[in-house]
């Protein structure tokens, strides 16, 4: 579960980026983030990743209260919960079978496992025959399977996924929605995903949380209100 309690984020040169946002999400759910460029969108990500930590209120993830989390802790944090971003960040030198594999051999799994994982995932992801390629021969949309495999490589139960259709064409940000909803209902992975793209809000019908100024003015369960602020 995610659990935001009056949580606000004000960054060093006086922006409040968040202003007490209260959440709750529960295992399992698929929810959309919204809202205007400069909403508070990406600084929710962040807090929820441990990239950045509220000023004040409580950010909990599957009960780890990452607000509070020690800055050597983070990364170890970090390897329970999967990210996606809407450039991808898959590491240039290597292939994608090993882009995958580094995620899970830095966790210290045995070789053998790693190996039967990564066949597993890009079978997912259906790249397997790109096991051998690097990154820059693969299209966007390939990339940014590749980045999702990479992401629930370790079974996270949570996945956060910044625009991850960002950058793709209309076709293919539809082949993304179906995998992430794919992993979202054979995983029972939760699903947060910031997303501008309202043809994919629309289609994909699912719980809409809008921001918009740093507050929470819409908490939309497919279609209807559950919560105005
Ligand atoms: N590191 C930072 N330092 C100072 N201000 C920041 C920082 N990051 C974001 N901000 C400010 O905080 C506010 C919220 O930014 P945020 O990136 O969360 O918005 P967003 O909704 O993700 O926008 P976009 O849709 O453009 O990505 C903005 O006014 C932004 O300028």
């Amino acid at each position: 579960m995610i659990l935001l309690e009056n949580v606000s984020k004000e960054y060093r040169n006086g922006v409040h980026a968040l202003k007490n946002i209260n959440l709750q999400i529960e295992d399992g759910e698929f929810v959309y983030v919204i809202g205007p460029t400069g909403s508070g969108k990406s600084t929710l990500i962040k807090l929820l990743d441990g990239e950045e930590i509220p000023n004040s209120g409580t950010v909990m993830v599957e009960n780890v209260d990452v607000g509070k989390l020690k800055h050597s802790r983070v990364p170890i944090y970090r390897r329970n919960i999967g990210v996606v971003f809407q450039d991808y960040r898959l590491l240039p030198s290597l292939t994608i079978f090993e882009n995958i594999a580094f995620a899970l051999e830095v966790i210290g799994e045995d070789k053998a496992k790693v190996r039967r994982r990564v066949r597993e995932v890009l079978e997912l992801v259906s790249l397997s025959e790109k096991a051998k390629a690097f990154p820059n021969e693969l299209s966007g949309g390939q990339q940014q399977r590749a980045t999702i495999g990479r992401a629930i490589a370790n079974h996270p139960k949570v996945l956060i996924a910044d625009e991850p259709t960002g950058n793709l064409d209309p076709e293919k940000s539809i082949e993304i929605m179906e995998l992430l909803e794919k992993i979202n209902k054979d995983q029972n992975t939760t699903i947060v995903m910031v997303t501008h793209d309202s043809t994919i809000v629309d289609r994909f019908k699912k719980r809409t949380i809008a921001l918009e100024e740093g507050f929470v003015v819409a908490d939309i369960m497919k279609g209807g209100y559950i919560q105005h602020d």
